[in-house]
């Protein structure tokens, strides 16, 4: 089966979050000797595209509305990745030092438009072509409705849904940048009367997926005005829970840490590289180090950061170390906390990949008291790396983390993302730091969860065999 995957991310070659992970991993365990997968994403100005060099092996032109504009297809000189990647490179448009902005309509719609005009001229089409995020949610309509494609219109496609908060809506005075369809469907646009990418690729896609079965289910009360759309079309959709890439999270092969380790070797391993962030950002290493990494935005409920931080700093029973950005006030709140928790606190406001693997090593439990978790990685690459999760019970996170309290458990849960249960949380952990034989043998359990990709890829294909 030739699969096709189209998304704005891709891991290692543009990473803003989580789906950037799954498609530089999905693909890798999808191909076999019965399968090929393959991604097809934008180009940016990154540090990936400056130091790689790249062939075109198509050009042309597209039509927005009123605009032409050039663009080639791209693919990499050298084969450093595990599967084909090919590149949409439209000069004017795509071509920045970043991949989202405040208005991002013309350069994702011109994305998907060249994806599709360049799968025009294959001589053989795609067994199934798999859509991610709002960013892609334009195909599943066009494919459907757009008579440019019309023969495209056997092709199964699938959307998976990483996170619904985000839905790229655009007035329907655009609706002429929109390859010419049949007027009378418009309405498979519209949702709450705007254009709804998301809304439109729910309606129109063959099949649609979450990325855990407790999102799905949450998903129908809760999903930023989908949830009457998401409830009506639940009979096409499904969960199919995240791996995490055991090729690159992998604490005996991991390069970016500072020492590298097994189940064997867990304490002196995550010690040096606890002691490295101890060294680097000036804590203490005979407290337990939290540690958060990732967006501060509402959904990862970073807005209660400085207040439940500032909670437990007081005690002076723990280290908090931070490493994400967004929000500015949060990151200022965050800042201001350095001066008076000197020694037990630091954070790096900003994206460092190195950092965010060393953390994942050195660390003793890894804060997500998310509002919202679709799926959450950092939950499953801190078991990897024999670090306890703390987590809020939602989402993925519920689907993945079960709390010591229960048997078999080996995670930290609480029921709420609000202050009190997040210092209530890092109080339990403090407790079960202090009990050295349980903290141990949870830290070396934990590290044989296996959350490799192997089962869920499995399950895509199945899915895609259903709908062929
Ligand atoms: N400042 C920083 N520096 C370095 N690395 C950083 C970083 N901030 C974040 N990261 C990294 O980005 C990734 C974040 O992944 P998540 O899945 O937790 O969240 P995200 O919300 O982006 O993804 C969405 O899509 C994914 C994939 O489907 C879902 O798991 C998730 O629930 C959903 O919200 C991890 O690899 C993390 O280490």
């Amino acid at each position: 089966m030739n699969i096709i995957h189209i998304s704005a991310e891709c891991y290692p070659v543009a990473k803003v979050g989580g789906l950037a992970d799954v498609v530089g991993a999905l693909p890798k365990y999808q191909n076999n000797s019965n399968n090929r997968a393959q991604v097809i994403m934008p180009f940016y100005d990154n540090k990936f595209t400056q130091n790689n060099t790249f062939s075109s092996v198509f050009e042309s032109e597209l039509i927005l509305g009123e605009d032409t504009y050039n663009f080639n297809i791209l693919v990499l000189k050298d084969k450093p990745l595990d599967f084909d990647i090919f590149f949409v490179d439209v000069p004017l448009l795509l071509f920045k030092d970043y991949v989202y902005s405040f208005d991002d309509t013309s350069r994702f719609l011109a994305f998907q438009i060249a994806a599709l005009d360049w799968l025009l001229t294959w001589h053989d089409f795609p067994d199934v072509i798999h859509c991610h995020d709002h960013h892609t949610g334009l195909i599943p309509f066009m494919l459907q409705e757009s008579y440019k494609y019309e023969v495209f219109r056997n092709i199964p496609n699938i959307l998976t849904i990483h996170n619904a908060q985000y839905q790229g809506w655009f007035s329907h005075n655009k609706v002429n940048l929109i390859p010419p369809f049949n007027f009378n469907n418009v309405g498979l646009l519209d949702w709450g009367g705007q254009i709804n990418p998301l809304a439109a690729a729910i309606k129109c896609a063959w099949s649609v997926t979450t990325v855990s079965p407790s999102y799905m289910e949450e998903l129908k009360s809760n999903a930023n005005g989908l949830e009457h759309l998401l409830s009506a079309e639940s009979a096409k959709c499904t969960g199919i829970l995240n791996g995490i890439d055991w090729k690159v999270w992998n604490t005996e092969t991991d390069t970016y840490i500072k020492k590298q380790y097994t189940e064997g070797s867990i304490s002196a391993g995550k010690k040096a590289n606890k002691k490295y962030l101890c060294d680097t950002f000036n804590l203490d290493i005979d407290k337990p180090l939290f540690a958060f990494i990732g967006r501060l935005v509402g959904e990862k409920g970073s807005d209660l950061f400085p207040e439940a931080f500032k909670n437990s700093l007081e005690k002076g029973n723990a280290n908090i170390l931070l490493l994400g950005s967004g929000n500015d006030a949060v990151e200022a709140e965050l800042e201001k906390l350095k001066a008076p928790y000197k020694g037990i606190y630091n954070a790096f406001i900003g994206y460092d990949e190195t950092l965010s693997h060393i953390i994942y090593a050195g660390a003793d439990f890894l804060l997500m008291p998310s509002r919202v978790e679709p799926c959450g990685l950092n939950q499953m690459y801190s078991l990897r790396y024999g670090t306890i999760p703390i987590v809020r019970s939602i989402g993925g996170l519920k689907d993945t983390v079960t709390d010591i309290a229960e048997k078999g458990g080996f995670g930290i849960c609480h029921k709420n993302t609000d202050v009190l249960e997040i210092n209530e949380a890092i109080d339990r952990a403090v407790e079960l730091y202090k009990n050295k034989t349980i903290f141990n043998k949870i830290r070396k359990q934990i590290m044989k969860i296996d959350h490799s990709w192997d089962a869920s890829a499995q399950e895509y294909i199945t899915l895609y065999e259903s709908i062929n």
